[in-house]
């Protein structure tokens, strides 16, 4: 079952000030089916913060459309696009996004009460995913208490507890080290395991190995489309490096 579809989408902006016009997307096509982990990359400047601002609904195209299962995101009017994104999306951002002054716990809660889910459903729902990324025990710490590892989890136990359909990653983890990386593609590949479909932005051919596809941006294209298959890990990392040294790897690292 495809859960999202991008049809020949386009973007171009245009500055305010002046006529000029940049083709940020010239013509985008994939599909991502139910359950899969999909990792963009692509170089600097290649589209791939316009590509998420758009499926996040963020951003418009200029053309083409964007289906999110059976929904397209272009039809969907303005003042019903922050509850569609509430309901139906999960953010994981490079720098975590948590708010200083709630706790651990009201943090990744905050989507529920924000939806106004019953104070009784809150902690059932909490717990387990807290249990599975390995934060039960910060739940009644503030972030600046935890490690970016750990602050990255909590963010993603938050993406996870409205149950998306749809988890968006933009380089989570970019301001990690390589130990908290590991522990968080990790946690990526066993939610995936359980069935969360994952979109996630990367620079690094470490973490896109984890997922379980790579797409290719280059001038606004999808210029290669890879699986990993069957492969190991570190086979599919070779075959990720490789794909980069067609794409030319300017502003892309094998960490
Ligand atoms: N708001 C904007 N107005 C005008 N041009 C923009 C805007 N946002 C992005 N662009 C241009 O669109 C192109 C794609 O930018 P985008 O940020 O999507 O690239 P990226 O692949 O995410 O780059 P990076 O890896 O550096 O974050 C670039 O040429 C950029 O300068």
């Amino acid at each position: 079952m495809s859960i999202l579809t991008v049809k020949h989408v386009r973007k171009v902006y245009t500055t305010r000030f002046s006529s000029q016009q940049t083709v940020a997307l010239e013509d985008v096509s994939f599909t991502v089916q139910a359950g899969e982990f999909v990792a963009i990359m692509g170089e600097s400047g290649s589209g791939k913060t316009t590509l998420l601002n758009i499926l996040s609904t963020l951003d418009r195209p200029s053309a083409g459309e964007v289906w999110l299962g059976e929904r397209s995101l272009t039809s969907i009017p303005e003042r019903e696009l922050a509850r569609f994104r509430h309901e139906q999306l999960g953010f994981v951002f490079q720098d975590f996004n948590l708010l200083d002054n709630f706790s651990v716990r009201d943090n990744i809660l905050l989507p529920l009460v924000l939806a106004g889910t019953p104070e009784h459903r809150l902690e059932p729902a909490l717990l387990p995913i807290a249990e599975d990324l390995g934060i039960a025990a910060q739940l009644g710490k503030f972030p600046y208490e935890l490690s970016g590892g750990q602050q990255q989890r909590v963010a993603v136990a938050r993406a996870l507890i409205t149950q998306p359909r749809l988890i968006l990653a933009d380089e989570p983890t970019g301001a990690l080290d390589s130990r908290a990386t590991g522990q968080l593609l990790e946690a990526f590949s066993h939610i995936n395991a359980a069935g969360q479909t994952i979109v996630m932005v990367t620079h690094s051919v470490s973490a896109a190995s984890a997922a379980g596809r790579v797409l290719f941006i280059r001038d606004g294209r999808v210029f290669h489309d890879l699986y990993r298959g069957a492969q190991s890990r570190a086979a599919f990392q070779e075959a990720v490096m490789h794909s980069l040294t067609l794409l030319g790897r300017e502003g892309l690292h094998a960490d």
